[in-house]
Formats: C-alpha cells, sequence, structure tokens
C-alpha cells in the first residue's frame, strides 16, 4: 500500500533562501480573502500575517495554513510582528476599523490615519525592494498619505483604487454583449468613489470601441443598442453592488482575487497593465490610472487618450482629493 504524505507548511522550516514573502497587515475579511487567493495560486512562498486581533490572526493562520496544505503545502503561513512584515516583497495594507458611535467619516478617517503612521513608523526601514499596496479605504487618502509616510519611491507605493469598479463594469458590459470579458477594456480612472471617471471614449471590445459597436453587427458582440446604454450599465451596477452589500453584508472575494491579480503582475515581473493608484506628480496624491507592474513595483505608467470632457472630470476629482488630504493634513 502506497501512504500519501504531503509535506506539513508548520514544519517545513528548510525552505529554499531566498523565499518570496508577502506580509498582510490586518487580517479581517478582506485579509484573508487575499490571503487565500494567494495561496490558492500559488503567488508567494510566504504569507506573514499580522493583526491587532490576537485570537483572530491566530485563527486566520490555521485556516490559511489548511489552504496551503489542500495545495500541496509549500507556502508557509505564519505571524509576523510589523518589523518583519516590513522587510517582506510585498506588504498588504488591509486594516479596518468600525465607527464609533457617533463618529464622523472625517473623524474615522483621521483615527484610521494615526493607525497607518504607527503602522508604518513600526514598519521602517523597509527592506530594500518593498512594495507597499494599500486596501484600506478610502484607498486613494491612505494610498497618498502612505506614499509621504514611507518615504518609499512612488513606484513602490500602490493602492488598489478603482480597477474593481472597473472589473464589475467591463463585466456586465460582456454579459450584456455575449462578448468575451477579457476581451472588454473599460477603464475607471481617478479617485474611487462616487467621482471616479468611466473612460467611455477608450472602451472598446476587441478592437472595436463600445462607441462604434451600437451602429454595426460583430460577429462576437450581440446587443441590441439599448443593452449598452452607458447609463443602464451604470446603474446595473450600482445595483449589483447593493445586492451584494444587502445580501452578505461584506464583499471582500472581489477584492481579495484583484489584490492578488496586482502581486501576480509583480511578481511575474512581465510589466502587466494593471488599474492601480498611483502617485500623481501633478496634484501630488495619489489616485487610479494604468500601470505597468513588474518586480521593482511600476514600471511605467501608461499614457490614456480621452475626451477633453473627461479630462476635465478627472482634474476636478484630483483637485477634490487634493483638498481632502490638505484639510487632514491641517487638521493633524
Ligand atoms: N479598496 C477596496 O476596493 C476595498 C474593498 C473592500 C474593503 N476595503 C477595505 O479593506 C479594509 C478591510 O476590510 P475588512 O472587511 O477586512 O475589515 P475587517 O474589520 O473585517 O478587518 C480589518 C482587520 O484589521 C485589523 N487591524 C486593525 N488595526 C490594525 C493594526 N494596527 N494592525 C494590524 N491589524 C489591524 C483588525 O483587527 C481586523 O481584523 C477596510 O478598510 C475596507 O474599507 C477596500
Amino acid at each position: 500500500m502506497v501512504i500519501l504524505k504531503p509535506p506539513n507548511p508548520m514544519t517545513n522550516n528548510d525552505a529554499p533562501s531566498k523565499k518570496h514573502r508577502t506580509a498582510i497587515i490586518g487580517v479581517g475579511d478582506v485579509g484573508a480573502a487575499v490571503a487565500n487567493a494567494l495561496i490558492l495560486r500559488s503567488v508567494t512562498d510566504e504569507v506573514l500575517i499580522n493583526d491587532i486581533d490576537s485570537i483572530l490572526r491566530e485563527a486566520q493562520i490555521y485556516d490559511l495554513s489548511d489552504v496551503s496544505y489542500v495545495c500541496g503545502g509549500q507556502i508557509r503561513v505564519r505571524a509576523a510582528t510589523h518589523r518583519e512584515a516590513g522587510q517582506a516583497d510585498i506588504v498588504i495594507i488591509t486594516i479596518g476599523s468600525r465607527h464609533f458611535r457617533g463618529e464622523t467619516n472625517v473623524q474615522h478617517t483621521f483615527r484610521k490615519l494615526s493607525t497607518f503612521r504607527s503602522i508604518i513608523s513600526s514598519m521602517k526601514p523597509f527592506g530594500p525592494n518593498t512594495i507597499l499596496i494599500v486596501v484600506a479605504n478610502p484607498v486613494d487618502i491612505f494610498t497618498s498619505f502612505v506614499y509621504k509616510l514611507s518615504g518609499l519611491p512612488a513606484t513602490r507605493v500602490i493602492g488598489s483604487g478603482t480597477w474593481l469598479d472597473s472589473i464589475r463594469m467591463s463585466n456586465v458590459l460582456a454579459e450584456r454583449t455575449n462578448a468575451d470579458p477579457s476581451s472588454i477594456n473599460l477603464p475607471i480612472l481617478g479617485v474611487n468613489g462616487k467621482s471616479q471617471v468611466i473612460a467611455w471614449s477608450t472602451a472598446s471590445i476587441g478592437d472595436t470601441p463600445v462607441d462604434e459597436i451600437k451602429s454595426q453587427t460583430l460577429p462576437s458582440v450581440s446587443a441590441p443598442p439599448g443593452l449598452i446604454d452607458r447609463e443602464s450599465i451604470h446603474t446595473e451596477c450600482i445595483i449589483r453592488k447593493d445586492k451584494m452589500l444587502r445580501g452578505k453584508g461584506k464583499i471582500p472575494l472581489g477584492i481579495g482575487s484583484l489584490v492578488t491579480r496586482i502581486c501576480e503582475a509583480i511578481v511575474s515581473d512581465q510589466g502587466r497593465v494593471c488599474l492601480v493608484s498611483q502617485y500623481q506628480p501633478k496634484w501630488d496624491c495619489c489616485f487610479s490610472s494604468p500601470a505597468a507592474l513588474g518586480k521593482t513595483g511600476i514600471v511605467k505608467t501608461v499614457e490614456i487618450s480621452m475626451l477633453p470632457s473627461e479630462w476635465q472630470d478627472l482634474e476636478e476629482t484630483a483637485k477634490e482629493l487634493r483638498e481632502r488630504v490638505d484639510q487632514i493634513h491641517e487638521g493633524q
């Protein structure tokens, strides 16, 4: 009889010296979803877990170690201090905090920011190649502050930004047109939230601009004009998000896979283009635009050619963010 005995992740201490490490700060629903996807897709060699809630931290480590075991046991999952996490190749910040009763959004952001300040300072000095990925909301504000607080080059500080919204909208468009989802390009730029800019003028299915699809028949696309009406697609996305929130309270799986895709782009080092919140020198803050990613972080920012009206919307959303960042600076 053959006895199959996969390696035990908890005792696998003699792994090769140059291991790729990914640290997750805050392993609530989103942090755990990221860790789970990282292990399932074998993106890293070691997942370092940090959470101030030690009971939750231990529980997540055991649960994720089971995932690793099922996947072959090659990925070690263990607890790490902030200092140790700061030496990882990638650090993903998914901390969250509940609103106190009567606390305004601004007060909550202030409080969360002071947590960020303490985490970043205890992670310093960062490893020579550490890349930070900020997921915690409001993501563009925190990415902007993390960039300044960390002292890292702008190429090594990334926020998850608007990409998830762009993916959701592309998904609706793909469903309505029966198109291959991977053939859809529908970027959403700017500051994550109500003022983000849907760059419809650049949207395409395959090589065909969405604008032209209304007036022609494509063999791969079948949709009456009403179905690709922009307002109706936008509304459908809002309804879906609302249904997800009402149906399950939180929606960590999409963001978990998306952050994993960002990590894959970094690790694979092939210059894959992702839509991420990144430092925008003109406004001295971070918001979403496309960038090619590699082992050193952002290897190239990708220019996008939009209509003047879309640029104007982007300018407005950028100015709003700049003002909010300034207000926070003044209030400190
Ligand atoms: N960018 C996006 O698209 C997106 C999507 C969903 C959620 N989010 C954000 O992700 C964050 C996490 O969401 P969640 O649902 O997992 O929240 P959660 O409350 O389930 O988990 C947050 C975790 O952070 C931990 N934490 C708090 N302070 C910490 C500290 N100083 N050090 C270490 N750990 C700390 C908490 O103990 C908790 O376990 C939130 O900020 C949320 O708004 C972003």
